[in-house]
């Protein structure tokens, strides 16, 4: 079998060579070659000695590696038009570190992550905020702590495992590179929905069974949304249209990618079966309600229940419709957020949208009038949509609830409405004062006329408008083909992107502007975001970023870098700048118990690593301290940790600390036996930084923790150098800082320090007590070493994954960006305007952008094995 490695390096951008002639074999029987296009071309190598060698190859391995020769680009992984509906699709979004594999960071232990949990209750909760805390897993932190506090654990007897493994799989089914409809999207309309659940007039009735499945429609009820709407799903003849009929297409994929994920993950497998089939009845209404065509209908109904006063919610059918408008409400309520908070979602909407509208122009096909960035703008679309869409819902939803939360939302909308509205005069002022080209103000009184023109049209008329234009297929009605049967093979297929599968073509993600020159220009999409700040009460303001590289990194631009490197163009930030900040932090946050003020320690870090993709043995790294559980239930996922009340199969892993001293590491090779504990004592930082390694998962035929027997021969140790050092595999690392520094990212830790392990000799490391641990520098840049979790993964699966080296060079540079002297990024002044707009544009990528840069500082790093931070010194 051929490395998995070499089979998915199908992209022109990836560098074969890297891969292949990492063994002894592929040496042999492959060239690669450089072509004169910069692509790397794949050969076997005909001679005499070579053909038996050949043979053990299978013939469909021969065909992949062929396959290799992207030149031809034979083998195109985007056969179908959307990349994120068809089946190679990744199945992690980028937000995701891939340092761990479903790694967890448990709610009560971060510090950060804790404290914005505690404010889930209230209105102005940050769903980006959570986004960084908890690195890109805010949707299965959020569930599990909701399922936790519901008292769903105890009352269904749900393992806890599950419910993470079922979120995590719900997390990874929203692309995160959509701008809007991403996992963010799905926590902050959870939140809202957890919000209308406290309130008295809908907690009086509500069943748990009830809760816990309208939470679970509020996470899944976008789920794997591909980023456009429904009339342009059915104008390009998208499977999903086809499958569905037209019909609610993409509310029926969400609800039956909730219910697969519910059976997949079986969290409720042990319950009643009457108890499921409930639930996921509730959950399939609750999502097809969601369709905001059909927005009108539930508004008339609620209508005509509130004048005849029928809506007694001791009744089933009636908790069963206000549940649905509950979740309608809290898909909607962005715009009835806080400013900043709303502000945010808005552009990212927009953004999305305008997405929409340039795949349009590619296809050739009519652009959707709200999905023409050229001929409106973001605040005419907030404006009308507030106005005719948002305003009548939640008018309906106060006069029902009545309640101060209800008001508070009223408030907002206003607020934010006046805002828009605002924006927009100034818009249109401006473009009279200047233009004669067709802008805003010429659209707004053609194009947009009818959204525009209350005074003409009722609300409910300007509503369907503006759902029509985005929801219907009004824009082909007058074209002579009926749009939506037109057959795939008419329509012009999209470029292909470069590296990773993504539901939006990156060539129109980027776009090129000229560099001063000597700065060096990189990609688009290897930076995710950029800031000055990344204390720990900076992450919880919106504006906090930090820039961290991804491992989306294309090959051509990492030897371009490694030249760099060598030349000591680029060289490792100083630690002082990497850690600075993180020293900054402060070690308390205060939270309000019962009227009480509480300061609390933020010191802990618990990383459970779980398994349920993996089948692995769960690791549970004990080195943080008090567990967190006030009720004492014994029940939640801590106490179950703490009593080692875990079932047989995962094991509780006490590290036995030793420690020593000192900044200066890099030679000593220091002997600790398995399972142990490394404190690494900074005393220039004065920080404690204990990096716990489990060496028992390294055993001599495991390669990164992995049975020989399951991976090509190829991807083993090569046995023949007696001395090499495997790479313990990041996951089976944990850090903790005394510093109370909440370690989303290891990467943090991993930059200056690479801890190895010496594997030398042929024994067997398993029981044996003279594993050696040591911890030297990392050497930049490192070549990859290792499959990333999700080849892993993918290999297991069999699928056929992207390619994202364990770890790349560094450097990383978009418009905007400049990596100067190799040291630091900083900020071109004249490039203001560019570097905002990448900072949307960015931020979209991983889908929580509005912040703009900062979502993806703690979760993207992980992606990157040399993932760095960088201070930029502008803040936006
Ligand atoms: N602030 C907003 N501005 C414009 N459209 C929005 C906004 N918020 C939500 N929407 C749209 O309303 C739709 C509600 O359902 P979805 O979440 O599927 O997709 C949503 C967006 O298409
Ligand atoms: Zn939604």
């Amino acid at each position: 079998m051929i490395p998995y490695v070499t089979c998915v390096c199908t992209k022109t951008t990836r560098n074969p060579q890297k891969w292949l002639t990492r063994t002894a074999l592929s040496q042999t029987l492959v060239e690669t070659e450089l072509a004169k296009d910069g692509k790397y071309c794949v050969r076997f190598n005909e001679a005499e000695d070579s053909r038996e060698e050949l043979k053990k190859f299978l013939a469909e391995d021969i065909s992949l590696l062929q396959s290799l020769n992207i030149n031809e680009e034979k083998l195109s992984l985007a056969g179908k038009q959307f990349r994120t509906l068809h089946r190679y699709r990744t199945r992690y979004p980028v937000t995701k570190p891939e340092v761990s594999r479903i790694a967890f960071l448990h709610d009560t232990n971060d510090g950060i992550t804790q404290y914005l949990l505690s404010s889930c209750w209230k209105w102005n909760f940050n769903a980006f905020s959570l986004d960084v805390a908890t690195g890109g897993r805010s949707v299965s932190v959020l569930l599990l702590h909701l399922f936790h506090n519901y008292g769903f654990i105890k009352k269904f007897r749900l393992d806890a495992l599950k419910i993470v493994h079922c979120f995590s799989l719900v997390e990874s089914g929203y692309h995160s590179n959509n701008p809007y409809h991403n996992a963010v999207h799905a926590a902050d309309v959870t939140q809202a929905l957890h919000c209308f659940l406290q309130e008295e007039t809908i907690s009086r009735h509500v069943t748990p069974v009830e809760i816990m499945a309208s939470l679970i429609a509020a996470v899944c009820h976008d789920l794997d949304h591909p980023g456009f709407t429904q009339p342009f799903l059915i104008a390009t003849s998208n499977h999903l249209a086809v499958l569905y009929e037209n019909f609610s297409v993409l509310e029926t994929h969400h609800w039956r990618m909730a219910i697969s994920c519910l059976r997949e993950s079986r969290l409720l497998d042990h319950l009643e079966r009457d108890v499921c089939v409930e639930t996921e009845w509730w959950v399939r209404s609750m999502i097809l309600a969601t369709d905001i065509s059909r927005q009108q209908d539930f508004l008339l109904k609620l209508k005509k229940y509130m004048e005849e006063t029928s809506l007694d919610l001791s009744k089933k059918d009636k908790r069963h419709f206000i549940l649905q408008v509950a979740l309608k409400c809290a898909d909607l309520c962005n715009p009835c957020r806080p400013w900043s908070i709303s502000k945010q979602w808005s552009y990212q909407v927009c953004e999305e949208l305008y997405r929409q509208g340039e795949v349009e122009t590619e296809l050739c096909l009519p652009i959707t009038r709200v999905c023409d960035r050229t001929r409106t703008s973001v605040a005419r679309i907030q404006s009308d949509f507030l106005r005719f869409v948002v305003a009548p819902l939640f008018e309906m939803w106060h006069q029902y609830l009545k309640s101060s939360l209800s008001q508070k939302l009223m408030w907002h909308l206003l607020h934010n409405q006046a805002h828009w509205d605002e924006l927009l005069q100034q818009e249109l002022v401006e473009l009279d004062d200047t233009s004669s080209v067709l802008g805003i103000a010429a659209m707004a009184s053609e194009e947009f006329a009818p959204l525009a023109s209350e005074e003409e049209d009722s609300l409910e008329d300007c509503a369907s408008l503006y759902c029509e234009s985005i929801l219907v297929v009004n824009s082909f009605s007058s074209s002579t083909h009926r749009r939506y049967s037109l057959p795939m093979k008419k329509v012009p297929s999209l470029k292909k992107t470069a590296i990773r599968r993504q539901s939006f073509p990156l060539s129109l993600v980027s776009h090129t502007k000229n560099l001063p020159s000597g700065w060096i220009p990189f990609h688009l999409k290897n930076i995710f975001s950029c800031s000055s700040n990344v204390t720990a009460s900076g992450l919880l303001e919106s504006k906090t970023s930090i820039i961290s590289l991804s491992s989306e990194f294309n090959s051509l631009d990492s030897r371009k870098l490694e030249s760099e490197a060598s030349s000591s163009q680029i060289s490792a930030l100083p630690r002082e700048r990497l850690f600075s900040t993180l020293c900054g932090n402060p070690s308390f946050v205060t939270t309000k118990k019962g009227g009480k003020s509480h300061e609390r320690s933020i010191k802990k870090l618990a990383l459970v690593e779980t398994s349920d993709v993996l089948n692995e043995k769960l690791t549970y790294t004990s080195n943080s301290s008090e567990p967190d559980c006030d009720t004492d239930c014994c029940s939640c996922f801590l106490c179950q940790v703490q009593s080692n009340k875990f079932p047989e199969d995962e094991i509780l892993r006490q590290a036995t600390p030793h420690s020593f001293q000192g900044d200066n590491v890099s030679s000593s090779r220091t002997l600790f036996p398995q399972g142990s504990s490394v404190n690494y004592n900074s005393t220039k930082y004065n920080e404690m930084i204990s990096i716990n390694v489990d060496c028992t998962k390294i055993r001599k035929n495991e390669y990164f923790g992995y049975k020989l027997g399951t991976y090509p021969e190829d991807l083993s140790l090569d046995p023949q150098r007696t001395n090499s050092a495997a790479h313990i595999p990041r996951d089976d690392i944990s850090f903790v800082s005394s510093k109370g520094v909440d370690i989303i990212n290891k990467q943090q830790i991993f930059r200056p320090y690479f801890v190895t392990l010496d594997s030398s000799g042929d024994e067997s490391m398993e029981n044996n007590d003279n594993t050696n641990i040591f911890l030297e520098p990392v050497r930049y840049p490192k070549e990859p070493n290792s499959m990333t979790c999700k080849q892993q993964v993918s290999q297991r699966r069999g699928s056929a994954p992207d390619v994202v080296p364990y770890s790349q060079p560094i450097g990383f540079n978009n418009e905007g960006f400049i990596i100067k002297d190799g040291h630091e990024i900083s900020f071109d002044p004249k490039c203001k305007k560019d570097f905002v707009d990448a900072g949307e544009r960015l931020g979209s990528i991983g889908g929580c952008p509005g912040n703009t840069f900062g979502n993806h500082a703690t979760s993207v790093g992980g992606t990157s094995g040399l993932g760095r931070l960088y201070r930029s010194t502008t803040r936006l």
